[in-house]
């Protein structure tokens, strides 16, 4: 069987998630868990794809850069379909909330109601390899907070599914997100997540509304050190990068 099959391409009803709940929550804390959006056998199924080389277009050991400790593959296109089913299943959905929060920013870039639209508008711009991801933790390793900036080309929310099962698989490696709010300290938080849940979360920056209209907050998202065992992650993220 090839790879792409093994990976159980079923799209989940994305649809039928409850997005006004999700987007209640991204509104509040600039993150939003989608429980169970995966099966156990789908997280397997894209966990096993990591040793399949052909798939990707590059690896990146995170301590070669200073981003941390362990690595990350960048799919080539084609994308499985499990992924390109994701990427674009849960993009218009985070559109109306994305186009909202930019308004809310003063910023006047608008998203199109396709994500193929989209890709196109990267494309044109020369940001045309592929970003979705699928990253490989093993005991000791951490993921620094950072933000996934490939270009002038920005889609505010991304998405991360989490393919292991905490106290089987691993143990620690928890997604932590921080928000800088502007002359404050910065606000931490730690997500917990199952295996197959998704959180989805800003990219870069969102709105807080304040007394006297928005301010901006800067998010940034990592992994706290594994303790134990091995995690694996499938990140989607909208825009492609130079
Ligand atoms: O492994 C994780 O949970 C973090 C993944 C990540 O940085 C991403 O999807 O952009
Ligand atoms: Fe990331």
């Amino acid at each position: 069987m090839n790879a792409q099959l093994q990976a159980t391409p079923d799209i989940p009803d994305v649809q039928s998630l409850d997005w006004s709940r999700i987007a209640e929550d991204l509104d509040a804390r600039g993150n939003a868990v989608v429980p169970a959006l995966l099966s156990a056998a789908q997280c397997d199924g894209l966990a096993d794809l990591y040793p399949r080389d052909a798939l990707f277009r590059s690896r990146v050991v995170m301590g070669r850069h200073g981003f941390g400790r362990g690595e990350y593959k960048y799919f080539a296109y084609p994308l499985p379909d499990l992924v390109a089913g994701l990427r674009e299943a849960v993009y218009p959905q985070l559109v109306p909330i994305a186009n909202r929060w930019n308004e809310a920013m003063g910023i006047d870039i608008r998203y199109p109601d396709r994500h193929a639209e989209f890709i196109e508008r990267c494309h044109r711009a020369g940001q045309q390899r592929p970003t979705p991801l699928l990253l490989q933790y093993g005991a000791d390793d951490y993921n620094c907070l950072h933000q996934d900036l490939y270009g002038e080309h920005v889609f505010p929310l991304q998405v991360a599914v989490l393919l292991s099962q905490p106290g089987r698989d691993f143990e620690g490696g928890e997604f932590v997100l921080t928000e800088q709010r502007p002359r404050m300290q910065s606000r931490p938080e730690v997500v917990s997540l199952q295996q197959g849940d998704a959180v989805v979360f800003a990219v870069h920056q969102r709105p807080v509304r304040g007394t006297r209209g928005s301010y901006r907050v800067n998010l940034r998202h990592g992994v706290s050190r594994i303790r134990r065992g091995h995690r694996h992650t499938l990140g989607v993220i909208f825009h492609d990068a130079a």
